[in-house]
């Protein structure tokens, strides 16, 4: 599990460091130096654009980011084939500038020619001290010229932002604003020509974003890499500021010392995480101790949404899916995979609303998933109902929303229909305010219904009480039709497997849900191989990626 740490926990950590005189900078801008020369040699020894040639840092599909992580690296710098490549410093007023200068004379002592802008009066004096004496070049705030910086940068290697970092508030002030727009305009223009563009390698952090709330209130120069320091911090792994974060690399400054948060609210699940969700049968278990899934979804109209519903929960290992509708619908669930039920009975968890629209137009289907929902909520007899259990709302059943939910009960939204839903609670928000700050109005939607919401998107955010997950396995290819529905009927299944530990402990749904995200993103990678994938391909791939993940 990796787990973020906030500023504020992060200054907590470090102050009995620094108080017991850790060089808590020197390492940091040593390990700072030491990738900065790696990533610059590796891209003169490819000799093609630097996004190709750290290919292998990447991710399968060759995006980098969001948020794709690797393992902690140890500090230390060595000198290499990076002799005579420019380097160019943003550096601010705080120690995120004094890193960069620190790290900035390392390079310069390791022959590359360096340039630090200085976009404050004052910056950190013993760093710029050391970045002249090792013969770097220093242009003073006095005399910062926009245009100046956009053409050193254009004509630059590497480019090391260390404008703010865990100390930024806000979007960035003059003259940094002003700067990173400028420079952004310019990475713009030359992606659009071809023209080259440097390496950018974040300090810490990319300057500007919302370090604890993953926002991007400003501009904000986007980093290949982002060489973080002692732990993650939540702006790195959230939605939309892990988009412009690169590959995320934690740099060791021994930080791993001191007393992390107590209860950290920002995790990334791994695969060892979502292993250990899963329920593995043992020689005693029968279909229905494994947990029987009941699905409503699909309709005459879109009757597709029922057979992949099917598909995830049934090729994720349900014991039993029982599938509730129109016999157009169960009729095709059944001639692609018979072994499921389509009768009624006990369910241990619901999967309701995918294929289901929100016009009223199958009455069968609503007044199915007004049922479910009664029983999920509880409001309804336990011998009507068969008793609560948990549940995935998707599509067409949010909008049947009649009381607030448990934690049990999984919201799946898109961004558009979680603006649905918040318009439906009274807030004024559209499909874009979401994809602007998705983190606030997924918490949001979990504080106005109750339930734990997975809002889907290149990072998925999964919101319980009190925590956050940000998952980004899923390759860009998997946003296609019907690829939510398979997910809905995945996490249908480890919900029904995992049913009486969701009921003790509701706060394990938040965990369920992470995990069924990971898997879903790793079938989608897996199907996907680089290419197009179906939401079909993605269900097939489940099998595979389920024993690999348990075999690991
Ligand atoms: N933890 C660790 O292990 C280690 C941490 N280390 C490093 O320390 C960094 C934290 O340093 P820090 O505390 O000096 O704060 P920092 O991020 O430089 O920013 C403060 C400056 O930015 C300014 N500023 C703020 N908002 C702004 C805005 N929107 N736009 C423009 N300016 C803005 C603010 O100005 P003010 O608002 O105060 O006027 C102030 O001048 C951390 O990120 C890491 O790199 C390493 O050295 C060692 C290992
Ligand atoms: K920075």
């Amino acid at each position: 599990m990796i787990e973020a740490w906030t500023a504020d926990e992060i200054r907590a950590a470090e102050k009995p460091l620094l108080d017991a005189g850790t060089p808590l900078m020197d390492r940091a801008a040593r390990a700072l130096a030491r990738t900065a020369l790696a990533d610059v040699a590796r891209r003169r020894s490819a000799g093609s654009s630097p996004r190709l040639r750290l290919a292998g840092a990447l991710g399968s599909d060759g995006v980098p980011g969001p948020g794709r992580v690797r393992p902690p690296r140890r500090h230390g710098v060595s000198r290499n084939a990076a002799h005579g490549a420019r380097a160019v410093l943003l550096v601010g007023a705080g120690n995120n500038g004094g890193d960069a200068l620190f790290a900035g004379a390392h390079l310069a002592r390791s022959g590359m020619r360096v340039t630090a802008f200085l976009v404050a009066s004052a910056v950190h004096a013993e760093g710029l001290a050391a970045l002249e004496a090792a013969g770097g070049e220093v242009i003073a705030r006095s005399e910062l010229r926009v245009p100046v910086v956009v053409e050193q940068v254009a004509a630059a290697d590497v480019v090391l932002d260390g404008l703010v970092g865990v100390g930024s508030r806000g979007a960035l002030r003059p003259p940094s604003g002003g700067i990173v727009r400028a420079l952004v305009e310019s990475r713009a223009a030359a992606e659009a020509t071809g023209a080259p563009w440097p390496w950018v390698i974040a300090v810490d952090v990319p300057s500007g974003i919302g370090v604890d709330d993953g926002s991007v209130p400003g501009p904000v120069l986007p980093a290949d890499r982002t060489l973080t320091f002692g732990a993650h911090k939540p702006g790195l792994l959230l939605p939309p500021a892990a988009h412009v974060a690169g590959v995320v690399e934690v740099a060791d400054v021994g930080l791993g010392a001191a007393q992390g948060p107590q209860v950290p609210g920002t995790l990334r699940m791994e695969e060892a995480d979502a292993a250990a969700v899963l329920r593995v049968p043992g020689v005693r278990d029968h279909k229905y101790t494994r947990g029987v899934v009941g699905v409503v979804a699909g309709t005459e109209k879109y009757p597709g949404a029922g057979v992949l519903v099917a598909a995830g929960a049934v090729r994720s290992g349900a014991g039993m899916v029982r599938a509730l509708g129109p016999t157009t619908v169960t009729d095709r669930i059944l001639t692609r995979h018979p072994e499921v039920v389509t009768a009624g009975g006990r369910v241990q968890s619901w999967v309701l609303g995918p294929g289901i629209p929100s016009d009223g137009s199958d009455a069968g289907q609503d007044r199915r998933v007004y049922g479910a929902l009664a029983a999920v909520t509880g409001v309804l007899d336990a011998e009507v109902t068969g008793g609560v259990v948990p549940a995935v709302i998707d599509a067409g059943a949010m909008a049947m929303l009649e009381h607030r939910l448990p934690e049990i009960a999984v919201l799946t939204p898109h961004a558009g229909e979680l603006a649905e839903l918040m318009r439906g609670l009274g807030h004024e928000v559209d499909r874009a305010d979401i994809e602007a700050e998705p983190v606030r109005w997924a918490r949001a939607a979990q504080r106005a219904t109750g339930a734990t919401v997975l809002l889907k998107g290149a990072v998925t955010v999964i919101v319980g009480s009190g925590v956050t997950f940000a998952q980004a396995e899923a390759p860009a290819w998997l946003a296609t039709a019907g690829a939510g529905d398979v997910l809905a009927g995945l996490l249908g299944t480890l919900l029904a497997a995992r049913a009486d530990d969701v009921l003790a402990d509701p706060s394990l749904t938040s965990r369920v849900a992470a995990a069924a995200v990971v898997l879903h993103g790793r079938a989608g990678a897996l199907a996907s191989g680089g290419g197009p994938v179906s939401a079909t391909d993605v269900a097939d791939a489940l099998p595979r990626v389920i024993a690999d993940v348990l075999a690991r």
